[in-house]
């Protein structure tokens, strides 16, 4: 991919470490269906969503703005197993819970100014397999990249990528299994 650095790891948790993982996220996050302000009007996200991370790293995006929560045990040890892969210490991590095919992500990039110039985004995924599109912003004939994010892997995104290039997991009529998603991140 030009202008980006992305890495995937398509296993980094065993199946018997992402049931067990998926289950306690699933029990215990404090999961909720926030609602964007867009052009004045409010509308409920596609998915539902949560924030935790050191206290103070306020996270603001579409109007809206999250304190976060104090990190779990099961947040911090997968926060310390991805560290080890990126070589970057995260301090807040957004939850991301695709309840069905109909649960998405619009095109975006991580580039709120907060997340400094260059962000490292570890984002893992656990339960059912999604679909998760790449496309560059400036230069419509570079092809699209797509991923299928599979259970237990780690996508890195780092470098120039939130810059030059958008992503979103699309809507599926398929019957897909819940997911749970977290993207790790670094605070300034
Ligand atoms: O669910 C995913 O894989 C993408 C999540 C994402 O892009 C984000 O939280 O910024
Ligand atoms: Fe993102």
């Amino acid at each position: 991919m030009p202008d980006a650095e992305v890495l995937f790891y398509p296993c980094l948790f065993n199946a018997a470490d992402c049931e067990q993982l998926f289950a306690t996220l699933e029990a215990e996050i404090a999961w909720r269906q926030d609602s964007a302000t867009i052009f004045g009007r409010h509308h409920l996200l596609p998915r539902l969503t949560a924030w935790y991370g050191d206290p103070g790293k306020t996270y603001r995006y579409s109007g809206i703005s999250m304190e976060p929560l104090p990190w779990t045990p099961t947040l911090r040890q997968i926060k310390v197993a991805i560290e080890t892969v990126a070589e970057v210490e995260f301090n807040s991590v957004l939850l991301n819970f695709y309840r069905h095919g109909q649960d998405s992500m619009g095109w975006h990039s991580d580039d709120e100014p907060e997340l400094g110039p260059n962000p490292v985004i570890g984002s893992v995924s656990l339960g059912g397999c999604r679909r998760f599109l790449l496309r560059h912003k400036g230069n419509k004939s570079i092809p699209k990249v797509e991923l299928n994010l599979t259970n237990g892997s780690l996508l890195l995104m780092q470098g120039p990528t939130q810059h030059f290039w958008q992503h979103h997991v699309p809507k599926t009529r398929r019957t897909v299994d819940p997911r749970i998603n977290l993207t790790f991140r670094v605070i300034q």
